[in-house]
């Protein structure tokens, strides 16, 4: 059984048809990023997986189950961050963490939660008193305190600073690696890149593109630029695959310490497919 299958997802505020059809499989153990622009229907689709928004249309089963009927042992089985979920409480970290933990089967200790997301300095803080990136990780802790078999992360690191963003991404891949499911949007490319085994872009309510970081819109066949020094001189070449001039260039004793080839990054495929570049 997959982790989360979408057929023909629709959903329409009013005017606004905010997810036009959308199909999408999640496998189990799959690390999945949702990308696009602000407006595209992310937060939408994933509220809807999340049981936390009707649908107009379409079929969805989220660990074999519809989130629109689910009851609270499905609810048990998935974590959620939210964006901002955790408000200036006037409990500690630890306080807060056990507090949530109480609503779980079989929780985590908290002080292994505490401990992987970072904040085990902050244990006994207040968390009004912590700072935006320090609440992030609370809400992370949140998410995860209950053993979910399938996370949902809606823009995790906004806000961290690059350590904590390295940090964060290792925990989400001890998390992958112990065997959760991890359904991401981000805004982030390289985070992305770094984490997702799979990811779709989404824009204007539809997907557009889907694949592997590497594969996604065609990238790793969009041809690579190779470059390198002859004889005093840069010498560039644009080709689909760059082998066979690689080999030549060392049957001729060409310097190849001076050789790069660059393809289009995530970032400029991405931009490509939401038609944001010119
Ligand atoms: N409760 C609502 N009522 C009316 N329209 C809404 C509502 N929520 C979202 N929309 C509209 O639906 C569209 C999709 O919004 P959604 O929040 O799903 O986008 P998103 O991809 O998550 O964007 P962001 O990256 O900014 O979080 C937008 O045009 C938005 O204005």
């Amino acid at each position: 059984m997959e982790a989360i299958e979408v057929t023909g997802l629709r959903k329409t505020y009013k005017d606004k048809e905010a997810v036009r059809g959308i199909d999408l499989v999640v496998a189990r153990g799959e690390i999945f990023a949702l990308l696009g622009p602000n407006g595209a229907g992310k937060t939408t689709s994933v509220e809807i997986l999340e049981g936390h928004r009707r649908r107009d249309g379409g079929d969805v089963r989220v660990l074999g189950e519809d989130p629109g009927t689910a009851g609270p042992s499905w609810r048990s089985r998935i974590g959620i961050v939210l964006q901002d979920a955790s408000d200036a409480a006037d409990l500690t970290v630890t306080e807060m963490v056990r507090h949530v933990a109480g609503f779980y089967p079989e929780p985590r200790e908290a002080a292994e939660v505490i401990e992987l997301v970072g904040l085990t300095p902050k244990r006994n803080s207040k968390i009004r008193k912590l700072s935006g990136g320090q609440r992030r990780r609370v809400d992370v802790a949140l998410g995860i305190i209950g053993r979910p078999e399938l996370l949902f992360l809606d823009e995790p690191t906004t806000g961290f600073d690059p350590q904590a963003r390295r940090q964060f991404w290792d925990l989400i891949r001890t998390l992958a690696g112990d065997g959760t499911t991890i359904l991401l949007t981000t805004h982030y490319l390289d985070e992305a890149e770094a984490l997702a085994d799979r990811l779709a872009v989404l824009a204007d309510g539809a997907i557009v593109a889907e694949g592997t970081p590497a594969t996604l819109g065609g990238r790793a066949a969009g041809g690579a630029k190779v470059s390198w020094q002859e004889n005093g001189r840069t010498r560039t070449e644009q080709l689909a695959d760059p082998s066979d001039l690689i080999r030549k260039l060392a049957a001729d004793g060409t310097d190849l310490r001076t050789l790069t080839i660059t393809r289009p990054t995530l970032e400029d495929t991405y931009l490509d497919l939401i038609g944001a570049r010119r």
